[in-house]
């Protein structure tokens, strides 16, 4: 079995939320921070770690630092990045047929590494998972073999 990432640990304490409220009293242009008690004691969502790593590829192919590993897929274009989704999407069906819940967190581990590969293609082709999103609202309610049909016609 391939060498695990670091286990699932507590998820990073969300960052304080503020308003930004902005005064301009004649050319005078001051930022206040004022922190919103409300939405400080909101429970994080559980899909927001995903925004949050989207938002750090998205800023990774901007930026493209040194000594990071999204920074050498990106740097190796479709193609490197391609080769492994493909290999992460093997792995995460080789995982679904291993027995018991060792199996299971076996497939949660590899379908990790299928949608982070996913995620850094996106960034790459600056794609925004807000417009996949959109794309999936889009076809809500159709059933595929409904769309299939359609496209047959
Ligand atoms: N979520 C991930 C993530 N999931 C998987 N991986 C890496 O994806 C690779 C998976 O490939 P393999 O399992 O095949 O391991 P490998 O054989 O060593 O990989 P290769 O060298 O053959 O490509 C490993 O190096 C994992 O560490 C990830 N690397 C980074 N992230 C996230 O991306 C952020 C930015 O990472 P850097 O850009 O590297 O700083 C990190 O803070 C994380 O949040």
């Amino acid at each position: 079995m391939k060498r695990l990432r670091n286990k699932p640990g507590p998820l990073p304490k969300h960052a304080l939320r503020t308003n930004i409220l902005r005064f301009q009293p004649s050319q005078i242009s001051l930022d206040v921070a004022v922190s919103d008690p409300a939405s400080e004691s909101l429970p994080e969502s559980p899909l927001e770690p995903l925004t949050r790593l989207m938002a750090t590829l998205t800023h990774r192919a901007a930026t493209r630092p040194p000594g990071s590993y999204t920074t050498k897929l990106l740097d190796g274009g479709a193609e490197k990045i391609g080769g492994k989704i493909r290999e992460e999407a093997e792995e995460l069906i080789e995982a679904v047929g291993e027995d018991g819940e060792e199996g299971r967190q076996h497939a949660i581990y590899e379908a990790g590494d299928l949608i982070y590969h996913t995620l850094v293609m996106l960034a790459y082709r600056g794609i925004t998972l807000d417009e996949v999103a959109a794309e999936l609202a889009r076809r809500e309610g159709v059933s595929g073999l409904a769309e299939k049909a359609a496209r047959k016609n």
